[in-house]
């Protein structure tokens, strides 16, 4: 069946419903200053985290109201969580953006729509659903139900349950680690990536976490690092946890890109409207930019081999890969914005 299109006042786009129109002038602009003229870097990634610590402000049982851009309008409560650490510069930053160009759509809808924008830039990162119209916030989310790197993984993989995520969903969502550094965790190196490609959407992450770790990029002894194994590369306790108790699901996604970009695009449909109705949202999606296909295949780092991989899944192997060639590999940091 044909979809009826309407023409947008701006002369240049149509869309599914007009609603959508008010946002193609606000991904233009996302875009060519917020992201640097496209980037999958700081701003992307850091918009990618913030749709996840506002939404995940939700739970049946203890409040909050998910996807709402609380952690925007009651930033001086929720950035003050442990848990939220750094995120006060993004919110910040999209604050100031929001008010420059005179945005009127919600915090929520901001939030979503900057982080699915962002991610888009990153090379084979899938093109996200966006719903608009989530409603203004009405108060902050209580704290402690964003999850922690030091976290127990019954713990974690709880929270999320609680907030409607199975374990397989919590793993794919972690493919969010490809494209993503840590500025806290060990506040001597700012900008150590979580793989050896912070700026490709890849398999990466699934295939290094499950390298045996051998050292510390910067300082030891941080509350929720536990040893990598590159130099330049951090890796989270709960990355690493997560993957031992969800092993089979983790490694899955190691050599399957096609299979890990659909699975975090169903993930991010869910996580993107925790609190919200979808019934009440119009799907804007068109909007959001088409993506680019990651033109590097899953590898080992060089100077690894398949002795390098720790086995976590009893049921089948992990995929032969080869190494690049080269020295071994050193990561280098995502510089700041
Ligand atoms: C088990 C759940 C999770 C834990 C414990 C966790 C923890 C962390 C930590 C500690 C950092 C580093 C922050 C810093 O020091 O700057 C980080 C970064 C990041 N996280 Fe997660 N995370 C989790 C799940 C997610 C999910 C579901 C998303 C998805 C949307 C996500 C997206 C990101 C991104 C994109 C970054 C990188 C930010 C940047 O590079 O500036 N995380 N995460
Ligand atoms: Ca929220
Ligand atoms: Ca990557
Ligand atoms: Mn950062």
């Amino acid at each position: 069946a044909l979809t009826r299109r309407v023409a947008c006042p701006d002369g240049v786009h149509t869309a599914t419903n007009e609603a959508c129109c008010a946002l193609f002038p606000i991904v233009d602009v996302l875009q060519s200053e917020f992201f640097d003229g496209g980037e999958c870097g700081e701003e992307a990634h850091e918009s990618l985290r913030l749709t996840f610590h506002d939404a995940i402000g939700f739970s049946p049982t203890k409040g909050g109201g998910g996807a709402d851009g609380s952690i925007m309008v009651f930033g001086d409560i929720e950035t003050n969580f442990h848990a939220n650490g750094g995120v006060d510069e993004i919110v910040n930053a999209q604050k100031a953006f929001i008010a420059q160009h005179n945005i009127t759509i919600s915090p929520g809808d901001f939030i979503q729509l900057a982080g699915a924008v962002g991610v888009s830039n990153c090379a084979g990162a899938p093109r996200l659903e966006f719903l608009l119209g989530r409603p203004p916030p009405v108060a902050a989310s209580p704290d402690l139900l964003v999850p922690e790197p030091f976290d127990t993984i019954t713990s974690i993989l709880a929270r999320f349950a609680d907030a409607g995520f199975s374990p397989e969903e919590v793993v794919a969502l972690l493919a969010s680690h490809s494209v993503a550094a840590a500025d806290h965790v060990d506040p001597t190196i700012p900008g150590t990536p979580f793989d050896s490609t912070p700026s490709v959407f890849d398999t990466q992450v699934f295939i290094e976490v499950q390298l045996r770790g051998t050292l510390f990029p910067g300082t030891g002894g941080n509350q929720g690092e536990v040893e990598s194994p590159l130099e330049g590369e951090i890796r989270l306790q709960s990355d690493h946890d997560v993957n031992s108790r969800t092993a089979c699901a983790w490694q899955a996604l190691a050599n399957d890109q096609a299979k890990m970009a659909a699975d975090f695009r169903a993930a991010m449909s869910k996580l993107a409207i925790l609190g919200q109705d979808r019934t009440k949202l119009i799907d804007c999606s068109e909007v959001i930019p088409s993506t680019k296909t990651v033109s590097t295949r899953p590898h080992l780092p060089a100077g690894q081999t398949e002795s390098d991989v720790e086995q976590a899944c009893a049921a089948s192997p992990f995929p032969a890969l080869t190494a690049d060639p080269g020295p071994a590999t050193s990561v280098a940091p995502v510089p700041p914005s």
